[in-house]
């Protein structure tokens, strides 16, 4: 399978500086590769930095050190130099980010929510909204509330605009931060269902799953990140 991502010898320490610029080590040389088709599992105990690398995988973390190449518009990008707009340009048409938390534009209704990644891509609105009223019904969000601005829903059914957000556009690369974090079981089998759907399509995937059943259900391999915590082979 052609290979989407690969990340080269990347490491990442934080520094405080409002707290006497103490350096917090987290790991150090990563070799990370994604390929077209895989779901990695990215493991590790609490603080190992999962979250951190994910993060970095989307550019929103810097690298202390290494490479991040990411297969976008026919070439290779690297993301740890790549300019803002190119990176932008790549998370428009590259790379999809499922985090945890939806983050609510006040007085926009959610059926415009989750159509707009598509629409960005250059699909009609009338296409796009057909797509997202597909997702939200998948997603069991009652058609009562599509018009609505999802600032006042529950934590599960923002959860779920923010799957159906996510996967409305088929991207090449996905990042799945705790995609059923806090679903319920049918919700949580529609999301695995759409991510093996996006497995199908060759999308290349790298998540954060707490939930073992979900691991095992989705995942094709796992990439643990504690064997490159500072200090670990000491
Ligand atoms: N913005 C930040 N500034 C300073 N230190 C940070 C920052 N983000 C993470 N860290 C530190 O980096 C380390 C890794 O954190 P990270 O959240 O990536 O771990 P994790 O494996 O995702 O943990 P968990 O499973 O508990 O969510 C921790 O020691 C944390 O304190």
């Amino acid at each position: 399978m052609s290979e989407m991502l690969h990340a080269q010898n990347v490491s990442k320490s934080f520094t405080l500086h409002t707290q006497g610029s103490v350096t917090i080590p987290v790991f150090n040389d990563i070799e990370f590769s994604l390929s077209a088709g895989d779901c990695i599992a990215l493991t590790g105990e609490s603080g190992s930095g999962k979250s951190t690398f994910m993060r970095m995988l989307y550019a929103n973390y810097t690298c202390s050190s290494g490479s991040i190449n990411v297969r976008h518009d026919g070439g290779w990008l690297d993301i740890t130099t790549a300019s803002p707009h190119a990176i932008l340009d790549m998370r428009k048409r590259t790379m999809g980010y499922v985090s945890q938390f939806l983050r609510v534009i006040p007085r926009v209704p959610t059926l415009e929510i989750v159509a707009e990644p598509l629409v960005a891509l250059g699909t009609s609105r009338a296409d796009a909204t057909a797509k997202a009223r597909g997702l939200l019904s998948r997603l069991r969000i009652p058609e009562r509330l599509w018009q609505l601005s999802p600032l006042t829903f529950s934590g599960g059914e923002q959860q779920r605009v923010n799957i159906a957000r996510g996967f409305i556009a088929d991207y090449p690369v996905m990042l799945l931060d705790e995609p059923t974090a806090s679903l319920d079981v049918d919700n949580r089998a529609t999301v695995l269902a759409l991510i093996e759907e996006a497995k199908s399509r060759g999308a290349a995937i790298a998540g954060i799953f707490h939930d073992h059943e979900t691991r095992d259900a989705v995942c094709t391999g796992s990439f643990d990140v504690t064997s490159f915590k500072v200090g670990a082979n000491d």
